[in-house]
């Protein structure tokens, strides 16, 4: 849609449309709702002064990107956002050349524009990337290592930041205060904006020395100081939903030719009354009632993350030495509940993974029981902390993996497959997995007992409920839940046994099933001792094949010169899982229990 020729009344209109567009939508749909509602007029006001055809548009974590997907020839598309086969949550470029990266996790976006920034001087190519970050994503610590480059080679990047003085939650910690005390304090803006116009420009000329000392004292009651001080020019703050302002403000950026930072306060969930303000609940959301705001599917079982934070509720009240951090997702983890009932020791550190791991570790030498509660994909951000300040150190750390296996609409930014692969080869760490709501207790349970690094993982949503009775953890043990008269043998992990379940019970024949319950270290005792009686091996576990269980299992086979059993993985083949219903996408996968009782036949 080209906006370029439309006046202010016109943009006005459109982003009307464009709201409710979003709002008919996601109430079917569901999806980012409030972030996106916020971002409405930023955007559109990105598309009248920059031209997405050469300016790369860089949308950080992009869940707020819905107006520009309308805008960039997706409007009747739009109806498929985040459904199987349809258009993404996200940015992507193999869905619009006007999408610039996939984007998913938050605080990359600086970096990418100092890239593009560095990238289009050397090709000679007149452009400037304009970046939208939100306030929540200006805590992690990728951002400061890009406005320290950027502050330093002054390339053009005009950068919007939406503040809308929320995360997904309330935003944690001294930036996020900072940046409340400056919209708080528009009169400094005001004032430094009426000295700049009384006392400097009225200098005579030659006088540079003094307008310099009064600017760098006037940078003492600018608003934007951090920035400044880091070298990029600050402007703010503004009304994020006043057009003609923004407009007005990006023009300025964009003529300036040096890094500029665009303080923007909106409102997250703008246009849709009920949701607008500080409302946790609407950052993400299911199908709802327009008219009344109700969601329409209520929960029905008990999810592995409730489950989780009552266990950890049960323990932390025995033992005074539990302690445990989120990353910015309390509710997401259910830690908002240990914050709620000890706010002493449980912690949200803000979007901070890295910081949340290392903290957690210094926290454990000092003779704590840290768990770091996290969803798998966003523990990959804290990769090298796990590695160097927890494994190497040797240091009782619990990493409790939420949203392992696939996740669902967010798709492949956020799918929790990797987890196994790359933590199974740390030394020092153990991984374990419960397959249901009891034996997520038992684990929680173990996992206080182990003086070693360890790994749980549990699915989104609820566990499938098994029948088999739930027995403690031990140590590298597997659990033999059924033996079987055929040579045929089912090994889960995790999830992955009641699949395993649920394709036995399909089957004609009668077949064994094993929780290995250890992928690390693997019960090779066990193993091998069926090895003598079942030669045909189906591994079942929610994970990437490479590196993942099947692959601990062959090496085990191979270390112990065991030749005459067969495995088969039906884990995740070397694939990024694309968005869509759960359901779905296993379907496409060929992994839903009636493809694979036909795969096993
Ligand atoms: C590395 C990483 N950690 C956590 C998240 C989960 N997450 C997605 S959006 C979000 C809040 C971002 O807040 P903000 O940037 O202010 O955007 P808003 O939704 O308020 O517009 C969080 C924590 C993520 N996407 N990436
Ligand atoms: C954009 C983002 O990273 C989060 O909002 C994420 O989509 C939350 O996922 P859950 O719905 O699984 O908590
Ligand atoms: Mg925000």
């Amino acid at each position: 849609m080209n906006i370029k020729n439309k006046n202010l009344g016109e943009l006005e209109e459109l982003c009307a449309d464009i709201r409710q567009r979003i709002i008919d939508v996601v109430s079917i749909n569901g999806g980012h709702f409030s972030s996106t509602l916020g971002a409405v007029e930023l955007t559109v006001a990105m598309h009248k002064v920059f031209d997405v055809q050469k300016d790369p548009f860089i949308f950080d974590v992009s869940h707020q990107c819905y107006p520009h997907k309308l805008l960039t020839g997706r409007w009747e598309e739009f109806s498929t956002i985040r459904q199987f086969e349809g258009l993404s949550g996200f940015t992507k470029p193999k869905e619009s050349d006007a999408d610039y990266f996939v984007a998913g996790h938050s605080s990359t976006s600086i970096s990418l524009a100092v890239g593009a920034a560095k990238a289009k001087k050397l090709k000679k190519e007149a452009s400037i990337p304009v970046v939208m970050i939100g306030d929540g994503s200006m805590t992690a610590g990728m951002v400061y290592e890009a406005l320290n480059e950027l502050g330093d080679i002054k390339l053009p990047v005009v950068i919007i930041l939406n503040d809308n003085e929320m995360s997904i939650a309330k935003p944690i910690g001294s930036i996020s205060k900072y940046l409340s005390k400056i919209l708080a304090g528009r009169f400094y803006q005001k004032l430094r904006e009426r000295i700049d116009k009384s006392i400097i420009q009225k200098l005579p000329e030659g006088a540079t020395y003094l307008a310099k000392k009064i600017e760098e004292s006037m940078k003492l009651i600018t608003p934007g100081i951090i920035f400044e001080e880091m070298g990029v020019d600050y402007i703010g703050p503004i009304d994020g939903h006043n057009l003609e302002e923004i407009i007005e403000t990006l023009e300025i950026a964009k003529s300036i030719n040096k890094p500029v930072i665009v303080h923007a306060k909106t409102v997250k969930g703008k246009g849709y009354e009920i949701a607008e303000g500080q409302h946790e609940q609407w950052h993400g959301v299911g199908p709802f009632n327009v008219e009344t705001g109700e969601f329409k599917k209520k929960a029905s079982a008990k999810s592995a993350t409730a489950v989780f934070a009552d266990a950890l509720i049960e323990l932390a009240t025995k033992y005074e030495n539990v302690v445990g951090v989120t990353a910015a997702m309390p509710s997401g983890t259910g830690i908002d509940k240990l914050m709620e009932k000890f706010p002493d020791r449980f912690w949200d550190v803000a979007i901070a993974e890295q910081h949340a791991i290392t903290s957690m570790a210094a926290m454990a030498k000092e003779g704590f029981k840290p768990f770091v509660t996290i969803y798998s994909t966003f523990l990959q951000r804290g990769y090298d902390q796990i590695i160097h300040d927890v494994c190497i150190m040797g240091l009782p750390v619990v990493f409790a993996i939420d949203r392992a296996g696939i996740v669902g609409n967010d798709g492949e930014t956020h799918q929790g497959v990797f987890d196994i692969s790359y933590l199974r080869f740390l030394p020092n760490m153990v991984l374990f997995a419960p397959r249901d709501n009891e034996t997520l207790n038992k684990a929680i349970e173990f996992s206080y007992t182990l003086n070693k690094p360890c790994a749980i993982r549990y699915p989104r949503g609820a566990f499938a409920q098994l029948d088999f009775e739930p027995s403690p953890f031990e140590l590298g043990k597997a659990e033999v839940l059924k033996e079987g008269t055929s040579n045929k043998l089912f090994i889960g992990y995790g999830a992955g046994v009641s699949r395993a379940y649920k394709t036995e019970v399909l089957h004609k024949e009668d077949i064994a099933i094993v929780d290995l319950r250890f992928v690390k270290p693997i019960d090779s005792e066990l193993l091998l001792k069926l090895s003598e009686k079942y030669d045909d091996w189906y591994i079942f576990s929610d994970s990437q094949k490479q590196g993942g269980v099947a692959s601990a299992i062959l090496e085990m086979l191979n270390e112990n010169n065991i030749s005459k059993v067969n495995v088969t993985s039906f884990e995740y083949n070397d694939i990024f899982i694309q968005h869509g219903d759960t359901k779905k996408v296993e379907e496409k996968l060929e992994l839903l229990p009636e493809q694979l009782v036909n795969k096993v036949k």
